[in-house]
């Protein structure tokens, strides 16, 4: 089979280095399989995964290439075994300096736009725990598969930060209003037979390699279908959640900058932060 691994920053480079100081395409690689034209993302920044600036613009770079190659399908999946994601990088928002924040939650805002309103056809495959903005991540993909005995879900209560409206509007749009204040108010993490039983995800497989073979199968599904046709219907379904977060994105952004740098919510990240170093 002919398969061709991309090094995204061939052509993004220029993209890249505008959005990032960190070295190039480190943190993830893009392969396409040059006889489906569907590419996998594979996230791989030990050892979490976690969204620091440069991996959020990596990502940004990787989804405008699946874009301008007009990709028949993007995988989103983890070289990790035992975690997909672990969302957010809390080292960001722990002591932030105000214009690195400032610029770190527009970049997020920039990603999440890009993938949640982007033509091509997605689907993430979880292999792994899946944390916050992680999950935020995979419920931006059009297709979930998750492979059994992980967790997911957005634990912002437990953390002690509010679940911004991003997150919000995403896990409502999958899951309801009901199950998503159930699940939002507390910080619940899902187990993958859970978060099946709640539509969070659209199946459970045993392995990577089976949630990368039923992603492929809901991708090639669209063979038949107008690329174009399918690409402006997926913008106009999504296209009222988008217009209300670009409106207030700005006034989003500037709000929670000011709760993250308050005192209150800065002691939770530190003991948040604390207990993932004692759990050893
Ligand atoms: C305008 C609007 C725009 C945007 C709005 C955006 C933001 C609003 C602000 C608030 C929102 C936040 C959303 C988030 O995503 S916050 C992040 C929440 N994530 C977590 O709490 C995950 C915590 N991690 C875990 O639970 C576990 O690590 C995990 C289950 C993922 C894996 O467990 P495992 O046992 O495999 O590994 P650990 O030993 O726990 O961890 C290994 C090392 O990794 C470090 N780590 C873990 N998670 C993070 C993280 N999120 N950021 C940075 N670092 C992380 C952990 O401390 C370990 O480090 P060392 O001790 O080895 O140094």
């Amino acid at each position: 089979m002919a398969f061709r691994t991309k090094n995204l920053f061939e052509k993004t480079t220029k993209l890249v280095r505008s959005y990032s100081s960190d070295k190039i395409y480190t943190h993830m690689s893009l392969t396409l399989n040059e006889q489906t034209g569907i590419a996998t993302l594979e996230l791989a920044k030990p050892p979490v995964n976690s969204m620091s600036f440069g991996f959020l613009s990596q990502l940004a770079a990787a989804v405008q290439q699946s874009e301008a190659d007009k990709y028949k399908g993007l995988i989103i999946t983890s070289r990790s075994s035992g975690v997909f994601s672990a969302g957010l990088d809390l080292k960001e928002l722990h002591h932030p300096d105000s214009d690195r924040i400032l610029n770190y939650l527009r970049r997020l805002q920039d990603v999440w736009f890009q993938l949640y309103d982007c033509s091509t056809p997605t689907a993430a495959v979880i292999n792994g725990h899946s944390i916050a903005g992680g999950c935020l991540l995979a419920l931006s993909c059009e297709y979930r598969v998750m492979v059994n005995s992980f967790k997911i879900g957005m634990n912002e209560a437990l953390v002690g930060v509010p679940v911004s409206p991003m997150f919000i509007a995403c896990m409502q749009s999958v899951i309801g209003q009901w199950e998503a204040e159930k699940a939002l108010l507390v910080g619940r993490l899902f187990t993958s037979e859970e978060a099946l039983g709640v539509g969070l995800v659209d199946e459970v497989v045993g392995g990577k390699s089976e949630g990368v073979c039923k992603a492929e199968g809901y991708l090639a599904g669209f063979r038949e279908v107008s690329a174009r046709a399918r690409g402006l219907s997926k913008r106009y379904l999504r296209q009222e959640v988008v217009r209300d977060l670009v409106r207030r994105r700005e006034e989003d952004v500037k709000k929670l900058v000011e709760i993250i740098s308050s005192r209150g919510v800065q002691d939770s990240l530190g003991e948040h932060l604390e207990r993932m170093k004692n759990k050893k």
